[in-house]
């Protein structure tokens, strides 16, 4: 029962719910109960008479307490009664269904969330036409017994009503036919069983004894103890999810959040400013933290709720019509305008105000997230981030009723809507056990836990620090990217050196983005790669560069151009810079020729040219940083690429001729450049050389097919790589008409494309442009204008 805590500790802090009532009712479906009668068998539910006889013949005529007798009256009590050492109670759900009722019963009797109560069968009791049982007391046969539950069995009778009175108040109890009833009530109240009129009423009597978990006396009694006790259990049982139907986390709940019930600022959140009722209950709480070794700190709450929600819909006016929206002429709405004044027709019907007028149906999702919260030495507070978990959740008021501060009301959308969606800023009391203190706080401010864990290494504590390190293994995620992660990236770097355990030094340094590391981290990074090894400095790094393509958000391109300085440094700092250096260039390149290549393969020039213009300045980057090794291999890829790979290593190549010192001949850098700018040089002389095309050759290249098995492209191919055809009509339906458009459009193709809309299928004319020529020669006028700056830029060394 993971919940149980939460909810009685909600309960013990809600004043209202402390005062309970003398009785109440419970019904639960009859197959939670499976009962047998020695003699009889099991009895099938609901009872019918033929059973029911069979019961009264193992039964004797029930007997009553008058003072210290035992008598059988049957003008006072009129009954057959079987003993409940005849009868066993049973059935796959009856303990679970037998709990639920006894802890509903505790709240309802208004008894303190530290009692569990306890049902002992009493008597099987069987109730024929016009037998009765007098108004009387029950005797409390138990000094734990509080009072009596009576679980009517269902069956078909009438007549029979139970009557529980309590102080001038009485309450009536009709059994079920189909259900199984449980009334519970004090021992202390008069009660009676009205004759039966017809059929038989069968009930299980039961006493109900109370045992307090923990004896008032041990911690001073009172609520506190209570709650203390609670806060126990709450931490000590496996934190039970939502949904899992039964299949609770093995692990206990990290935290409690109690929700109170006012909004506070940040800075007028402080256990001396609380308002109205929260002031007690923060107040009981953190004395109730004290006695059960907890922290206690303050907290604001973001809140949002999705419900099912209908709007106070049908609206009638004085003439009974349902009422429209002033300027809808909508002859079919029937109102729906209302909901929605200003959209079109079928528009999404999204909107904010107040909808405190609608029904609320289910709850459809819920979210808390903390955003700030005091530290537990009381100095301040620090900004955090943490989503709390389901099983983390505890308030006396509902969010429902509170204001909440914004809501938005969707409307039906087909497969979704009529949902509102409501949020609410709510203060929290946060606790959790004191030896789990460092965990709770590291998972939602990760600063606090480093330095903290700076200090265990500082003042020796070793195994200290490493055992919290680990802690930190299950949330530690995400830490961010960029300058504003590199404070906490140094300080990750520092402690990784002196936790001395690879493992959980590649764990604290994982979460970063590659765009946090600066020269000033170099120092740091070739200190803890030195002492771990080259294969686990390759791993770090694959994890600040992520998986490929994933969209950080950060800005990888700046951070690039950074990378040959970075290198630079790396290379020359104490410990084993290159073991980082080298992966972080192999990775940069990885990534970039893949864009590459996805480049190469894209037909529209203007679109190519710029994307490969980008590209080329990263390149020379990636290049510059790079050790001779790697320098090697980069050049040796580049220079296996087909000729539109030029449109990327030229811009390379005037960025680096940008920063002539950096790439000097001689260099392995500068060897890397020289080669590629030879590699370019010697494809454009040949692209010049090419012979000019002749007036009359319109060939083109072949398209190529798009899958194997397309009727389609051999025939476009056919018709572009003819030199003498310049038009093509061909008859094409719908489908296969696109299939072409797009062909050309995607290869960017010098032919026009388009459908002549006569006959069936329709026509589509393809027509070789004059940019067969025009293209060609602009190519060519391009290609001797590179090759003159190539070779004044980048002369062949003489010699
Ligand atoms: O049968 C009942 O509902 C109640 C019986 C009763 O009051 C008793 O056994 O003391
Ligand atoms: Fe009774």
């Amino acid at each position: 029962m993971g919940q149980g805590a939460r909810k009685q500790l909600a309960e013990l802090l809600d004043d209202s719910e402390r005062r309970g009532d003398f009785s109440t009712r419970v019904e639960m479906p009859a197959h939670a109960l499976r009962i047998e009668v020695d003699g009889v068998g099991e009895l099938p539910l609901p009872l019918r008479a033929p059973v029911t006889r069979k019961l009264i013949a193992q039964a004797r005529q029930a007997r009553f307490g008058l003072g210290e007798q035992t008598l059988a009256d049957t003008s006072v009590r009129d009954t057959w009664e079987i003993t409940p050492d005849r009868i066993t109670l049973g059935g796959p759900d009856w303990q679970r269904t037998l709990s639920g009722v006894l802890d509903a019963v505790r709240t309802a009797l208004g008894l303190p969330p530290t009692t569990v109560l306890r049902a002992e069968p009493h008597a099987l009791l069987v109730y024929g036409k016009g037998q009765f049982f007098l108004p009387h007391q029950d005797s409390e046969k138990d000094d734990s017994m509080v009072g009596t539950l009576v679980v009517s069995l269902p069956s078909h009778h009438t007549g029979g009503e139970l009557v529980v009175e309590h102080a001038g108040r009485s309450i009536t109890y009709r059994a079920s036919r189909e259900r199984l009833t449980f009334a519970a009530f004090y021992a202390d109240c008069r009660h009676e069983v009205k004759p039966v009129t017809s059929g038989y009423r069968i009930t299980l009597t039961m006493n109900l004894l109370a045992e307090r978990v923990r004896p008032a006396d041990e911690t001073g009694g009172g609520p506190v103890a209570d709650l203390s006790h609670c806060l126990t259990e709450h931490f000590a049982q496996s934190a039970e999810q939502r949904y899992s139907y039964g299949h609770p986390k093995a692990t206990p709940p990290n935290r409690l959040v109690y929700l109170l019930d006012h909004e506070y600022t940040q800075r007028g959140l402080g256990w001396d400013l609380l308002k109205g009722a929260d002031a007690t209950r923060a107040a009981l709480l953190r004395q109730a933290a004290g006695q059960a070794g907890c922290e206690a700190v303050l907290a604001l709450a973001e809140v949002r709720e999705t419900w099912d929600a209908v709007p106070p819909y049908d609206r009638y006016d004085y003439y009974g019509d349902v009422e429209h929206f002033d300027d809808c002429e909508d002859e079919e709405c029937e109102g729906e305008c209302l909901l929605d004044p200003d959209g079109e027709p079928g528009a999404e019907r999204r909107r904010s105000g107040d909808f405190s007028d609608y029904e609320l149906g289910d709850l459809i999702d819920d979210e808390i997230t903390l955003g700030w919260w005091t530290r537990p030495d009381g100095n301040g507070g620090e900004q955090i981030s943490l989503p709390v978990p389901y099983a983390e959740v505890c308030a006396s008021t509902d969010n429902k009723d509170l204001t909440p501060y914004q809501s938005e009301y969707e409307g039906y959308m087909g497969n979704y809507g009529n949902t509102l969606d409501r949020w609410y800023r709510r203060a929290a009391v946060v606790l959790w056990p004191r030896q789990r203190s460092f965990a709770a706080r590291a998972e939602a401010g990760s600063e606090g836990a480093l330095r903290e864990l700076q200090g265990h290494l500082d003042t020796g504590e070793l195994e200290l620090a490493r055992t919290r390190a680990r802690s930190l293994a299950p949330f530690w995620k995400h830490q961010g990217s960029g300058a504003a992660a590199a404070p906490l990236f140094t300080a990750a770097l520092r402690v990784a050196v002196g936790l001395g355990e690879a493992d959980t030094a590649a764990m604290l340094l994982a979460p970063f983005g590659v765009e946090t590391l600066s020269e000033r981290h170099a120092p740091d990074l070739a200190e803890v790669a030195a002492q771990y090894g080259r294969t686990w400095a390759r791993g770090a790094v694959g994890n600040w560069f992520g998986p490929v393509g994933a969209y950080t958000g950060a800005d990888r391109a700046t951070w690039l151009e950074s990378l040959p300085g970075l290198c630079a440094v790396l290379r020359a700092a104490d410990g084993d810079g290159d073991a980082v250096a080298t992966p972080l260039v192999e990775e940069a390149w990885q990534a970039t020729e893949e864009r590459l290549t996805g480049w190469l393969g894209i037909g529209r020039e203007p679109e190519r040219r710029a994307g490969m213009e980008r590209l080329g300045t990263t390149l020379a980057h990636i290049l510059r940083a790079a050790g001779p090794e790697t320098a090697d291999t980069l050049t040796t890829a580049l220079r296996g690429l087909p000729d539109t790979a030029l449109e990327c290593l030229l811009p390379a190549l005037r960025t680096a001729a940008r920063r002539p010192a950096a790439v000097r001949d001689g260099t392995p850098v500068g060897r890397a450049f020289r080669s590629l700018a030879d590699h370019c040089e010697a494809r454009l002389t040949a692209a010049v050389a090419r012979p000019v095309r002749a007036a009359d050759d319109w060939s083109l290249a072949p398209a190529g097919t798009c899958r194997s098995g397309c009727d389609l492209c051999p025939d476009l191919d056919a018709f572009l790589t003819s030199r003498t055809r310049r038009d093509m009509e061909w008859p094409l339906a719908k489908d296969r008409r696109h299939h072409i458009h797009s062909r050309i459009d995607l290869a960017d193709l010098p032919v026009s494309h388009t459908t002549r809309r006569q006959g069936r299928p329709y026509t589509l004319v393809l027509t070789k442009t004059n940019a067969v020529f025009t293209g060609e020669q602009a190519t060519r006028v391009r290609a001797e204008t590179d090759l003159a700056w190539l070779r004044e830029k980048w002369p062949r060394p003489r010699g």
